[in-house]
């Protein structure tokens, strides 16, 4: 299932990351850098203007780059990839690792970059939306908050009746690493979105970009 969704979304950027096995990956590549990111997401099944659903929360950042990223980091030398993990999302969102641990139970994929010697590894985990919102909120008082990371956001993963605001247009901002596939990978793994909703906001996004690539 995930090289399917790889294959079928990769921009020629993304294309780059080849899907690896994660405990292969920590004795095969100990001279790349490693970083590991998460996705925390709360389903949300809430209705607004009177159609659309909301389906889910996931929480995403603005980078100090101006890329949208998830919040996570790189593994310091002699560092576990878990522990540097809970290290940099402590850092990033102001979470204590003790009250909201990740396990390897929580990993999703694993990515290699050759090009860029790096070691891309994704968890995920699902909260109640009440946990999502304070650990939203919590984020402004977070070390980094205003510094590596400029700003919460939420993923719009709607799309509206014209067929392209929602998702399609937020698909278009530009995303760090392969953090774009890991969110749609995640939104099918995890049953956020239907294969068949990826693929027709995929189109969308593509179609806007060639309508901008056209007019400029
Ligand atoms: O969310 C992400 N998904 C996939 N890859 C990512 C993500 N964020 C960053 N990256 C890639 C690209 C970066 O060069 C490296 C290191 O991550 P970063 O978060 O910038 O690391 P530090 O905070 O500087 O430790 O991973």
């Amino acid at each position: 299932m995930t090289s399917v969704v790889m294959n079928h979304f990769a921009t020629n950027f993304e294309s780059d990351y080849e899907p690896i096995d994660f405990k292969n990956s920590l004795e095969d590549f100990k001279e790349f850098q490693h970083a590991a990111h998460a996705m925390i997401f709360a389903r949300d099944t809430e209705r607004f203007w009177n159609a659309l659903e909301k389906k889910a929360q996931i929480l995403m950042h603005i980078r100090f780059d101006g890329y949208l990223g998830f919040p996570g980091g790189l593994i310091d030398k002699g560092e576990s990839v878990l522990v540097g993990l809970q290290r940099e999302i402590q850092e990033e969102i102001g979470l204590d690792p003790t009250c909201f641990p990740f396990a390897n139970s929580d990993h999703v994929s694993s990515h290699i970059n050759y090009k860029t010697k790096l070691a891309l590894h994704f968890f995920a985990k699902e909260v109640a939306l009440e946990e999502f919102k304070m650990l939203e909120s919590n984020m402004m008082t977070s070390k980094e908050f205003g510094v590596e990371v400029l700003g919460p956001t939420r993923v719009p993963l709607y799309t509206m009746e014209d067929g392209y605001r929602g998702l399609p247009v937020f698909l278009n901002n530009m995303f760090i690493g392969n953090s774009r596939h890991q969110l749609l990978n995640c939104a099918l793994k995890f049953n956020l979105l239907t294969k068949q909703e990826i693929d027709e906001a995929l189109e969308a996004s593509n179609r806007i970009n060639n309508v901008v690539n056209k007019s400029s």
